[in-house]
């Protein structure tokens, strides 16, 4: 029996990697698949991972319809035995609900990575419909650290190095290794109670060093 699989974790804890090799272990049994991604940090059409490897995919833009894509396929004589679909947090609830529909009615194994919540904390709607829908939910096994150590569970929003909460939800960008300058607009992982304190890495170093006075008068 086909199924809809939903892979999430936090930026960073390796979804586009298991996509890749989820490919790889497929395609070299011999299935032919389709890989998707959207808004991916390495431009249009391709699947890129952080550690390296990328793939050409298959760009969902806001009007694509997976139903009528493999539809057509398999009318004009192609095969398809799965898709793979990066970045699923973007797609929108009518398209999450077409490649339920490509699972149960044609059979076609789905294999969807994303992440679940945006810098709000808010589910994404693909993400939502991934979450109602899903056959199987599996969250990533390498976890991805706070700076405190803890699992990071949330994605935090900085802009010149301090943290937001207000704005557009589909910002690309890559989470800030420290960087300095700080990038103008980048990610970082949290767990959620530095998530609701606001308190990024930066943050934490520079209360760390601050002066303390003494308890003397
Ligand atoms: N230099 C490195 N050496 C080993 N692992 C790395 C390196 N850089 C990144 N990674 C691994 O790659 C993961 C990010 O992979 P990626 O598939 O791009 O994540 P996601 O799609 O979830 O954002 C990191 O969590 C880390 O485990
Ligand atoms: C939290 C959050 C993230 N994004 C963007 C930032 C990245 O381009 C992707 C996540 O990619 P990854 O492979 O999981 O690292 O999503 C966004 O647009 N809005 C957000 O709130």
């Amino acid at each position: 029996m086909a199924e809809l699989h939903f892979f999430t974790g936090t930026m960073d804890s390796g979804k586009s990697t298991l996509a890749l090799q989820t490919n790889h272990n497929h395609a070299a049994r011999g299935r032919v698949g389709r890989i998707f991604t959207t808004h991916d940090r390495a431009g249009q059409a391709v699947l890129s991972s952080r550690l390296g490897l990328t793939h050409d995919a298959l760009e969902v833009d806001s009007d694509f319809d997976f139903w009528k894509y493999v539809v057509d396929t398999l009318t004009r004589g192609g095969r398809i035995d799965y898709l793979i679909c990066d970045e699923a947090q973007f797609y929108s609830a009518a398209q999450i609900d077409q490649l339920a529909k490509v699972v149960d009615e044609l059979q076609i194994d789905v294999f969807a990575f994303g992440i679940l919540t945006d810098f709000r904390t808010q589910l994404f709607p693909g993400s939502g419909r991934l979450v109602e829908l899903a056959d199987r939910m599996n969250v990533l096994q390498v976890e991805a650290l706070c700076w405190c150590g803890k699992r990071a569970t949330h994605n935090a929003r900085t802009e010149n190095g301090a943290m937001v909460t207000d704005g557009e939800v589909v910002v690309v960008g890559d989470v800030d290794q420290a960087d300095e300058p700080p990038a103008d607009v980048a990610y970082e992982v949290l767990c959620r109670q530095h998530h609701r304190r606001r308190l990024t890495a930066a943050r934490a170093k520079a209360v760390s060093l601050a002066p303390e006075p003494l308890p003397f008068g």
